[in-house]
């Protein structure tokens, strides 16, 4: 699980302990923490880091002082001490006095989910934009906890949570700080301006944009370099996608529409990452396509198409059409429970592929000028409906009209054939 070429500086130098408590809150809202953990354990593997052991405690809720029990405090000292552990991670968002606490009593560095996470998007960021993004969230992540990391930054000079904004920076008081971060808002919305004129410039020369979106790993930009011949990074690793990337994709019918990679969404994404890579996702709301890539052999499928669906809600794109792509189909293995013989195998909401299967990809392509290009509709509409007229006017490009007894007949040329307009779907309007 190694990546060779984009951590060639990054040995690993931390061994870790992984915690996660589980409360009754959490019990009672379903949250499935072995799921999380394990990822957690392979956000550390990607982060370089070496993971030791995993821990987990049952507790009504979480202890404002320690955040775990006094007691487990104690085991996972001894526990440290046993494994030379360097490093604490937990699997939930600590405040600045449970690290503070926790760092003098375990004398290991501690490190939250959401550490992690902005850790590993500071190693991939490559783009001016994505590395903007990735310092304001760390300070807007960083600012309120101060306090808690003072003696683990000036103690422990680099690795995973330290990454990004430097020492000095962070030594610097909370003004300092905050200037730091209106400064880098500045400078995103310029470059966002910049983004926007480049798209408005592409939307304009009749550009249609379709965006991948998903779960981390389900292999989005397998699919980017499958379609398009793409040089894209993919790797077995969450996270190995920051930056949007965009590609020209070829439609049977000769037609090119620009296909996008965005990065890869995870559960419990701290609500302040999302906002801060809203620039990055802007992408998706301004796709006329999504498509949703699912790894439809992970025994999490469910789990993580929910978590992507909140994400688009919150993004403002879940109105947008949306295809189900249900990727790795290869991998899927009988007798688990999660056959996807349920499922359609082709539909224009739902595709069950492999990104390494010819036809498959066909099918998708198919599928992409299928929902981007409507083709000649001929509606017949009541002649007394003045509205349903001015409607199909609004969806697409008149090429003849005749008025008939009671009706009228509309030759009409629509570019998406699935499109709603004004929450209204458009099919049900037409009558040939
Ligand atoms: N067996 C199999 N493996 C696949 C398929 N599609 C992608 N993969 C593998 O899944 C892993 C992740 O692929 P990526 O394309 O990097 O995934 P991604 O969605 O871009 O991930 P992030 O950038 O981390 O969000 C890689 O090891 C791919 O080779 C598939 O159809 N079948
Ligand atoms: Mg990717």
């Amino acid at each position: 699980m190694s990546d060779k070429t984009h951590n060639v500086d990054y040995k690993i130098t931390e061994k870790a302990i992984l915690i996660s408590l589980i409360t009754s809150d959490d019990k009672r809202a379903g949250n499935d923490a072995a799921h999380s953990l394990a990822e957690l354990a392979q956000l550390a593997e990607t982060a370089g880091v070496a993971v030791l052991a995993l821990i987990t405690q049952n507790k009504e809720s979480a202890d404002s002082r320690w955040f775990i029990g006094k007691g487990k405090v104690q085991e996972v000292k001894q526990l440290a001490l046993d494994l030379e552990a360097t490093t604490a991670i937990f699997d939930q968002e600590l405040s600045g006095a449970q690290v503070r606490n926790l760092e003098e009593e375990l004398d290991l560095k501690i490190v939250d989910r959401t550490q992690l996470i902005l850790d590993i998007f500071a190693q991939r960021a490559k783009t001016r934009e994505g590395i903007i993004q990735v310092e304001l969230a760390q300070l807007s992540y960083l600012l309120p906890r101060l306090s808690g990391h003072g003696r683990n930054l000036s103690r422990l000079g680099g690795g995973i949570g330290t990454r990004g904004p430097g020492e000095t920076k962070l030594e610097t008081d909370r003004r300092h700080i905050r200037s730091r971060i209106s400064d880098l808002k500045a400078q995103l919305r310029e470059v966002m301006r910049h983004r926007r004129l480049y798209r408005a410039r592409r939307k304009k020369a009749g550009a249609v944009q379709v965006a991948l979106v998903g779960y981390t790993n389900a292999g989005k930009s397998t699919l980017l370099r499958e379609l398009t011949q793409a040089d894209v990074f993919v790797e077995d690793q969450l996270f190995a996608t920051l930056d949007p990337t965009s590609r020209v994709l070829e439609l049977p019918n000769g037609r090119e529409v620009i296909l996008t990679d965005t990065v890869g969404f995870i559960q419990n994404l701290p609500h302040d990452l999302v906002a801060a890579f809203r620039a990055t996702l802007e992408e998706v709301n301004e796709a006329d396509l999504v498509l949703h890539i699912i790894d439809s052999s992970s025994p999490y499928r469910e789990e993580q198409i929910a978590v992507v669906e909140d994400i688009l809600g919150e993004l403002g794109a879940s109105d947008k059409p949306i295809v189900k792509v249900y990727n790795k189909k290869d991998l899927q293995k009988d007798g688990e429970g999660m056959s996807l013989v349920d499922l359609p195998h082709r539909s224009l909401k739902s595709l069950v592929i492999s990104a390494f299967v010819q036809e498959d990809l066909t099918l998708l392509r198919e599928t992409v000028q299928e929902l981007l290009t409507g083709g000649t509709l001929s509606l017949r509409l009541p002649a007394d409906r003045g509205d349903l007229i001015a409607l199909a006017y609004r969806c697409g490009e008149v090429k003849g009209q005749s008025v008939e007894e009671e009706s009228v007949r509309i030759e009409l040329e629509i570019s998406k054939s699935d499109y709603e307009l004004h929450g209204q779907p458009l099919r049900p309007f037409i009558q040939t």
